[in-house]
């Protein structure tokens, strides 16, 4: 893996990051290299570099609001939450939320998927940050934006902890900035899911 523009070249951490997330070739599907970052789960040193980077990029930025995108962004999404003092949403797949819901579709390799957010979790006005393990072809992360949008927060910025090399160079989402830790090299991703 190497480090993409993210204002932390040679900061040795990012290589430990690197190292902990296993590449699994043709999972789950023939052709896909899969970023596995449950290895990065069982190594405390690393997990806790990816929390501290972003917490020490978001905790003075008057966020409000972490949304977590099911399922792996509800590993990464809530310790950030907890130590910048915002409160953390679930945007999780169809069917999974009692209550008053939004929902979008968005575009997959194949086929589509839904997301769908609790309505009154948001309050107008909330400044909110957007956190997922890996970002492809960027279409949860986009849906997850207008979800937030809808209900009336400001999305400030997305977060990953991979962003695979089709996204090179592509740091904005829907107009909103992209922030990602580091990236599989092209030897290490064929395609996506
Ligand atoms: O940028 P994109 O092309 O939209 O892909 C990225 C999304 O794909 C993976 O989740 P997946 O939909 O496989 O669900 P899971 O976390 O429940 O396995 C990943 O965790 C991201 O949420
Ligand atoms: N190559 C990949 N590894 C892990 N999660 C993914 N989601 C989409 N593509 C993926």
């Amino acid at each position: 893996m190497f480090a993409v523009e993210n204002g932390l070249q040679g900061d040795p951490r990012l290589k430990a990051i690197s190292d902990a997330i296993r590449v699994i070739p043709h999972f789950p599907k023939t052709g896909i290299m899969f970023q596995d970052i449950t290895t990065l789960l069982l190594d405390p040193v690393a997990f806790k570099h990816v929390v501290d980077i972003f917490v020490d990029r978001y905790e003075h930025m008057n966020i409000s609001l972490v949304a977590g995108v099911e399922a792996r962004g509800f590993i990464f999404g809530p310790p950030i939450a907890l130590a910048i003092g915002a409160k953390f949403i679930p945007l999780r797949k169809p069917g999974k939320l009692p209550g008053k819901v939004i929902s979008e579709e968005y575009e997959l390799e194949y086929g589509r998927d839904r997301l769908e957010m609790s309505v009154e979790a948001v309050k107008s006005d909330e400044r909110a940050l957007v956190i997922d393990d890996l970002v492809a072809t960027g279409g949860t992360l986009s849906a997850s934006i207008s979800l937030l949008e809808r209900a009336g927060a400001e999305v400030v910025e997305c977060a990953c902890v991979v962003g695979l090399p089709k996204f090179k160079g592509q740091c904005k989402l829907k107009g909103k900035p992209l922030y990602v830790l580091v990236e599989p090299s092209q030897f290490d991703e064929l395609t996506t899911l």
